[in-house]
């Protein structure tokens, strides 16, 4: 995050002084905005910058308990510099908040520079590989120039300069991270769904009858259906990853040109995938462990870690909720342009045609699913903007009315989001297959048809409520959904080998290639500290007197 904030809101001049060194690794940086009282309400941040005109610089200040920086990643011992984000305040005035790059320790010694105090925060859930760590100052001073002066300046006199077109161009780095985040629970999901679908096709367990051999437990209706949609999840969000990545682009491009426009619905769709993506992503790798029995919940599995790793990215970045409420603001604004006629950006086009006040007829092929999605989107957005309006007919605030609607909101900017994901993922493999083989072609349709089918299938209560899907309907998708499971089944191994993880990026006993699960179980559990020797000297100080009722 140190130098994606460094391209992103440096000047010219400062990227060539600082770019360089950071690249080079001679200054090692890290992002701390979080405070140990305020993460998600960045308005709300208490660390200040306030700008002395005689000395030209800034003093950097942590007033209470509260505003110390705390989480940033490498910043307990590695980093010896911070982009600190804090609250400006130049002739009296406070600007808001703003970033900073603050030498934090000395470049020969290491040691914390006087006014500086940093430390580790202590051992987390996982993620313990990185030293997050919290950082407070004493009136520590900093250069004018350390104003990281891209969006707006302090000008030697203290006279506050806005340079940005765009309000929110400082939440810039934020967004990158978020769109790289899609990647990223893509990546570990298809670590998961490797190792653990490899695995239920070396597990065998129970007989179906007396005579027979045990099955793979991956010939399992059950296991398939825990399985099959962690693959498919792991493609639509890899796919996703990619068109959201080309939207930031095109948008980044067109911030450059001095047109801001896109900017409002690449942050909706920035916030809702990375919160749905990050949420699935870790919801099924839980998954991918509960299919692997007891030999899951091993750390010679690789499937704690990932699960530990990627429960994280539910909450930084922008927490689940906080991100779809965000999204669910853009929805709102959506609605009342198409009262007003007004066109609609490209993700909530089909919003445009969705308020007719009927039920959408239902539809089983892949596209009248996504159909029914929007649908399901679209009447979720009604139901909660006319609850708004209640509410604020009722005499309430905009504030208060939309405060007691989120539940609703959130639910809103899911179901938008489920559909862009949906009808993203079967697009782009309809364009990615155009000259592919045909069983290449048959694979990649039936894993989108698992999605598709499957949150159907978990949508059910929505597609009654706004498509005209029947109970017979339900019945003849459920049984269609159980016979795809099987016509995949064959290929199952394949579909996870394709994605071509190698073991050491796996580091899984479960899901290595060559399929030595318990010769790989065996050899991990050797190295447990207590085969050191054969009687541990606790028997001797604990369980030994215990024995005899001495202790
Ligand atoms: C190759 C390798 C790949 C590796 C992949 C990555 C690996 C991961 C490693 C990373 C390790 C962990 C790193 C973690 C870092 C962090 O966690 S950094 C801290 C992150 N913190 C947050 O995300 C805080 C979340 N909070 C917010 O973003 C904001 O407080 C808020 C919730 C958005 C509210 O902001 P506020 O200023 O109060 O604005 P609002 O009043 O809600 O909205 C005002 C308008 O501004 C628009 N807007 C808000 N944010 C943005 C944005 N980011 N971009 C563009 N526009 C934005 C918003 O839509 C409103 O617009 P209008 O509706 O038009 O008014
Ligand atoms: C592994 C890890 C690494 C991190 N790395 C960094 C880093 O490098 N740099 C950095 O600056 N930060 C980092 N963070 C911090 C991270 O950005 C914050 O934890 C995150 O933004 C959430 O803020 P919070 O922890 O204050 O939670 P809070 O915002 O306090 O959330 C707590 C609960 O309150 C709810 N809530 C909060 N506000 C609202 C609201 N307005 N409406 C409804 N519900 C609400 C949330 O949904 C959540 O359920 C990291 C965090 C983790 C876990």
């Amino acid at each position: 995050m140190f130098v994606p904030t460094l391209m992103g809101q440096c000047t010219p001049e400062q990227q060539a002084y600082w770019l360089p060194r950071a690249l080079d690794m001679q200054i090692i940086g890290t992002y701390a905005q979080t405070e140990l009282g305020h993460g998600t309400f960045i308005r709300g941040l208490e660390t200040t910058a306030t700008y002395d005109p005689e000395t030209e610089t800034f003093v950097m200040n942590s007033p209470t308990l509260t505003s110390y920086k705390w989480w940033a990643g490498g910043l307990a011992k590695t980093v010896n510099y911070c982009i600190v984000v804090a609250q400006l305040y130049t002739k009296g005035v406070c600007h808001g908040t703003h970033p900073f790059i603050v030498q934090i320790r000395d470049e020969e010694t290491h040691m914390p520079r006087p006014g500086v105090k940093v430390g580790d925060i202590g051992p987390k859930l996982g993620f313990n590989t990185a030293d997050n760590g919290y950082l407070g100052f004493d009136n520590y001073r900093i250069p004018r120039d350390n104003m990281m002066m891209k969006n707006a300046q302090v000008l030697k006199d203290g006279t506050y300069v806005k340079v940005a077109r765009h309000g929110k161009a400082t939440y810039g780095t934020m967004v990158f991270v978020r769109v790289l985040l899609v990647n990223e629970a893509a990546f570990n999901l298809a670590k998961a769904c490797t190792i653990a679908v490899r695995y239920s096709a070396i597990r065998r367990q129970c007989s179906p009858d007396s005579e027979g051999s045990e099955l793979q437990v991956l010939d399992y209706s059950t296991q398939q259906h825990k399985l099959f949609i962690c693959i498919a999840t792991a493609h639509a969000l890899q796919l996703n990853s990619t068109w959201l990545w080309k939207t930031f682009s095109d948008t980044l491009a067109a911030i450059k040109q001095g047109n801001v426009d896109t900017l409002p619905e690449l942050h909706a769709l920035s916030s809702c995938l990375k919160a749905l993506s990050t949420a699935d992503a870790a919801s099924l790798i839980e998954q991918c462990r509960h299919a692997c029995g007891g030999h899951g919940y091993m750390m010679s599995s690789g499937l704690p870690y990932l699960y530990a790793f990627v429960t994280a990215t539910r909450t930084y970045e922008g927490d689940y909720t906080i991100l779809l409420l965000q999204t669910a603001r853009f929805l709102v604004k959506a609605y009342e342009q198409v009262e007003a006629g007004k066109p609609l950006t490209p993700t909530v086009s089909y919003l445009s045609q969705a308020f007719t006040g009927k039920k959408l007829p239902w539809d089983s092929s892949p596209d009248g699913i996504i159909r029914a999605f929007q649908a399901l989107a679209a009447g979720k957005l009604s139901s909660t903007v006319k609850s708004l309006r209640k509410r604020l007919e009722s005499g309430l605030s905009y504030e208060q009315a939309w405060e007691l609607s989120t539940i609703q909101l959130n639910g809103a900017a899911e179901a938008h989001c489920r559909a862009v994901m949906s009808q993203n993922y079967k697009s782009e493999i309809e364009r990615l297959t155009v000259n592919s083989s045909p069983n290449v072609k048959l694979v990649l349709q039936q894993l989108y048809k698992v999605y598709l089918y499957y949150w159907a299938l978990e949508r059910t209560g929505d597609l009654l409520l706004y498509t005209s899907i029947s109970e017979s309907d339900i019945f003849e998708l459920q049984l269609r959904y159980e016979g795809l499971l099987k016509e995949i089944r064959p290929n199952a191994v394949g579909i996870v080998d394709a994605f071509d993880l190698r073991d050491e990026v796996l580091h899984s006993a479960l899901g290595s290639y060559d399929g030595n699960v318990y010769e790989r179980l065996m050899a991990e559990a050797q190295k447990s500290p207590l085969n050191a020797e054969p009687v541990n000297q606790t028997f001797h100080t604990y369980l030994k007197p215990m024995m005899k009722g001495k202790l």
